[in-house]
């Protein structure tokens, strides 16, 4: 579980975020979204243990946030500067087993492993640079799946896609999700890949001194699927609701129920206009 508690943060005299007080149960996959500059990077900086907060605390599974958890993974829009280009795709993943002290042969196995399960187990011999920026994201998801994480945070992942590749992924991370039981913060701008991956969405007014001013669970029925869970009533209505938020047009009084448990059917129907 993470946890945070009127966390607050600055550059200099610049207030960025205000009186964040959050928590995500195990297992959730939580949404941030917010207008351009809001501090939506700069809240899982702080989450990550990059940035000191300035103000309140995080803790993650009870221990507070001091530096980089060992149960945390990061992934980044830019997958291009966050490979080595001379390793190999399978010694990239395979890297930061390194410092779990796993031997050369088990490090290679375990790597081979996770990139079959995102789908790139012929791409293993293989550099980076001779990869396209879909498969050159799914190594680093493989290179951030491969120490298990139980807090896996990610920042704009697949903002730099194409569509039909950002679907793919949006995809494999549900399935990540599913089968692992992963504690999952994706930051995002995209309103609709917010309802699409999200069990729960929580929106950041403008800034400075950005807080949370909407925070709703996803509740959609049946299992996501690009072009079902899209067409759904719901799925409209959850997304108006969102983008009212971003743009600052009042939020709908369905928006502040029973944010942690973002599982299930949403009922409420929205009234959206
Ligand atoms: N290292 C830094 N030093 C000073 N100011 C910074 C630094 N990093 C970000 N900022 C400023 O802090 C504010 C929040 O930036 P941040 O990148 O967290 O926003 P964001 O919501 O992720 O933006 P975007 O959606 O455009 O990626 C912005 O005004 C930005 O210019």
């Amino acid at each position: 579980m993470l946890q945070l508690s009127a966390v607050g943060q600055h550059y200099g005299d610049h207030q960025i975020l205000h009186d964040i007080t959050l928590t995500v149960p195990a297992g959730q996959l939580l949404c941030v979204v917010g207008p351009s500059g809001c501090g939506k990077s700069t809240l899982l900086r702080t989450v990550a243990g990059l940035l000191p907060a300035h103000e309140g605390t995080i803790t993650v599974d009870g221990a507070p946030v001091t530096g980089v958890p060992d149960s945390l993974a990061v992934v980044f829009q830019d997958y291009g500067r966050s490979l080595f280009p001379w390793l190999t795709v399978r010694d990239n993943v395979a890297l930061p087993l390194r410092r779990r002290g796993l031997a050369r042969a088990e490090r290679r196995a375990e790597a081979e492993r996770i990139l079959d399960r995102v789908g790139l187990s012929g791409a293993a011999r293989r550099h980076p640079w001779q990869l396209s920026g879909g498969m050159q994201q799914r190594v680093a998801i493989a290179r951030a799946l491969v120490c298990r994480p139980t807090l896996l945070l990610m920042d704009e992942p697949f903002g730099s896609l194409d569509a039909q590749t950002r679907e793919d992924l949006e995809d494999l991370l549900l399935e990540v999700h599913r089968t692992d039981g992963t504690t999952i913060v994706f930051v995002t701008h995209d309103i609709d890949e917010s309802v699409y991956v999200g069990d729960r969405v929580v929106v950041l007014s403008p800034g400075p001194g950005s807080e949370i001013v909407l925070d709703l669970p996803v509740r959609l029925p049946g299992r996501r699927d690009q072009i079902a869970t899209r067409g759904l009533p719901e799925f409209v209505a959850l997304r108006a609701e969102v983008g009212r938020a971003v743009r600052g047009k009042g939020v709908h009084a369905a928006g502040k129920a029973d944010p942690a448990d973002g599982r299930g059917v949403h009922e409420s129907g929205s009234g959206v206009s």
